[in-house]
């Protein structure tokens, strides 16, 4: 076999591929290749169960790599054949298999069916010379450690009874893929509620840096919790108003009364008709800049200043919305995978201020974040009465549902909304509302990696005031509602395919207000059969109003109240506001390739 020369940043070499047969590899900037060198070894074989090799050629990119080892000194096997020519196979393996140094390939591969599941691959190369095998490996994994994206040291919490009670087991499955590839990991596994929370508020700022990134294994709520208590402690940003500033205004101009359910929304100039509302909401709040540093103010005890820790999330919960929407799969080697390659991009969060917990409390505002997604009544019920079923495991969610829907409670609110005034001349970024919402599916662009619409802007790493001279007017809608939901993002999952809002976007600074009106039980069954099926339009109904939105208040005017929903977490309020922080949180994923 010819040893290996190196020329320039590009290497080829003669090697054995196990389970294939002889190869040429070939190293560019980009990543490996290889060629059959006997064609008869390689025709209709598969290659490690990729599956057939029609052009006896095949690649892996640098990026997808995340470990190369060496395998020492040991056999290599020849390629494998059909069931045909099992005898003649057999016979050909105990010729051709023989000894050699090796070193191992780990990357990943996916399926035209399945593009976002990663499965990992391997790929074994076989050289007689030890030098030219060591020098093979070292050139790669001086590549790898030359990507500074990809993590180091990693914290990753452990929610042992998330979801189905998996998630030591998922930890320990995806842990060694961490181990092979040589990424450092401080584990801690949670004995209570709220434990994360503590540990992520209290811990000081020269130990969080020490780490590259922060993994949660659990659920939405988990994950939530874990991002609570690393923003409530650091992060200070202007507040959006508080309703019950509006809601004075609004009453003093004696409009207290509640109409009809069906009537439309009522658009108000703010400048006229509320004039309380502070000037701060009419600010983008872009977090996202170039290198990922902060632009928010801080607090001076726990500055939050400096790169922002990314945030990892390896699927155990029970719904699991947050990963299918940023990697496109429920699946934890894929995301341990997106964590080790250093995938990157940044997710827009939603500050969620309660002013008031109750009709007589005082006016109190407490703080919470939300990845996802936000709701009130048929949302924050089911939450609220599947917390007695925690024991059902993620079933809890559809026995408690029917519960629920068969209930059939509305709830009598007053929402406002802000519009911002450039939002209605791009299509991409108009309000709508029912009957006007009239893009078809094949107009709407869907959130995928590299999305072309959450990297808009993003270059500009001062725009978190970039708005600011933007025109924006609220407006109000009054009524009974069998639920209210913020979405983030489309909050895609097992029994919603296509999300709550299908075009939702991860990082373009926008929430989506759904407002259920009330109406009867058949037409919200239709509303929810069209939410649980790919392709539905569950927005496209007379009782649904949709906004796409910045910022919104909530005020429970009625005698009965629900609960919000946060995440899947409770969250009681009565007065309630909430604005979107674009690109608030860097992940560790790519976005799906949807
Ligand atoms: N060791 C623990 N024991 C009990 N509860 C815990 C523990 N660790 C975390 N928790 C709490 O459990 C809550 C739910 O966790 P998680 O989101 O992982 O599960 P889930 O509800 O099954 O999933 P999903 O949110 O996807 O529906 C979190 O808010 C968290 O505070």
């Amino acid at each position: 076999m010819d040893g290996s020369n190196c020329e320039l940043s590009v290497m080829s070499g003669c090697f054995y591929l196990d389970h294939v047969g002889d190869v040429l590899l070939t190293r560019n900037q980009h990543g490996l290749s290889w060629k059959c060198l006997d064609s008869s070894d390689c025709e209709g074989t598969t290659c490690l169960g990729i599956g057939s090799w029609e052009n006896t050629e095949t690649e892996i990119k640098l990026s997808d790599i995340y470990a190369v080892e060496f395998d020492s000194y040991g056999l290599v096997h020849s390629p494998k054949s059909g069931l045909g020519h099992a005898k003649e196979c057999f016979r050909k393996r105990l010729l051709t298999t023989q000894q050699m140094y090796r070193f191992t390939v780990h990357g990943f591969q996916t399926s035209p069916k399945e593009p976002c599941l990663w499965k990992l691959a391997a790929f074994t190369f076989g050289h007689m010379d030890l030098q030219t095998c060591q020098s093979w490996m070292d050139q790669l994994n001086y590549t790898l450690i030359k990507d500074v994206e990809r993590p180091r040291n990693l914290l990753v919490f452990v929610h042992p009874k998330s979801g189905k009670a998996s998630g030591l087991k998922i930890w320990e499955t995806v842990s060694k893929i961490f181990i092979r590839a040589k990424v450092n990991t401080k584990v801690l596994v949670t004995e209570r509620a709220g434990h994360a929370f503590d540990v992520m508020a209290s811990i000081q700022n020269k130990e969080l840096h020490s780490y590259d990134g922060i993994i949660a294994v659990g659920g939405d709520g988990f994950f939530n919790e874990v991002l609570n208590g690393y923003l409530l402690s650091r992060l200070k940003v202007p507040l959006p108003p508080s309703p019950s500033d509006s809601f004075t205004t609004v009453q003093s101009r004696g409009s207290s009364s509640v109409p009809e359910s069906g009537d439309g929304v009522h658009e108000s100039d703010q400048k006229e008709h509320f004039p309380l509302l502070h000037d701060s909401v009419q600010e983008v709040m872009n977090f996202r800049t170039v290198n990922g540093s902060c632009q928010g103010t801080e607090d001076p005890d726990h500055p939050f200043s400096g790169e922002r820790p990314r945030f990892g999330l390896i699927p155990a919960g029970s719904t699991d919305a947050i990963v299918i929407c940023t990697t496109g799969a429920r699946d934890p080697v894929t995301s341990a995978l997106h964590i080790i390659l250093g995938r990157k991009l940044f997710l827009d969060a939603m500050q969620v201020v309660r002013w008031k917990t109750t009709p007589t409390s005082a006016i109190e505002p407490f703080i919470r974040y939300a990845a996802s997604f936000a709701g009130y009544g048929f949302y924050g019920d089911v939450i609220s009465e599947s917390e007695k079923y925690r024991w059902m495991g993620p079933k809890r969610y559809d026995y408690v549902g029917t519960k629920v829907f068969l209930k059939h409670r509305s709830y009598e609110a007053e929402v406002m909304f802000e519009e911002a005034e450039n939002a209605k001349a791009s299509p991409l970024t108009r309000s709508k509302t029912w009957p006007f919402r009239s893009t078809t599916r094949s107009e709407k662009i869907l959130c995928r990696a590299k999305c072309s619409v959450c990297s808009s802007k993003a270059e500009d790493g001062n725009s978190i005031r970039a708005s600011c001279q933007e025109k924006t007017r609220w407006c109000r809608t009054r009524g009974r509602f069998l639920s209210i939901g913020a979405a983030v993002m489309s909050n895609r999952n097992e029994r919603a395919p296509d999300g709550l809002v299908v075009d939702a976007h991860l990082s373009d600074g926008f929430l989506h207000l759904i407002l259920i009106k009330d109406c009867s039980r058949p037409k919200y069954l239709w509303h929810l059969t069209e939410l649980a099926k790919k392709g539905g339009e569950p927005l496209n109904f007379e009782f649904v109003e949709y906004h796409k939105t910045r910022a919104f208040t909530f005020t429970s005017i009625g005698e009965a109240e629900s609960v919000w929903n946060l995440d899947g977490e409770i969250f009681e309020a009565h007065h309630l506001s909430a604005q979107v922080l674009r690109g608030l949180i860097p992940l560790f994923a790519s976005g799906p390739e949807v």
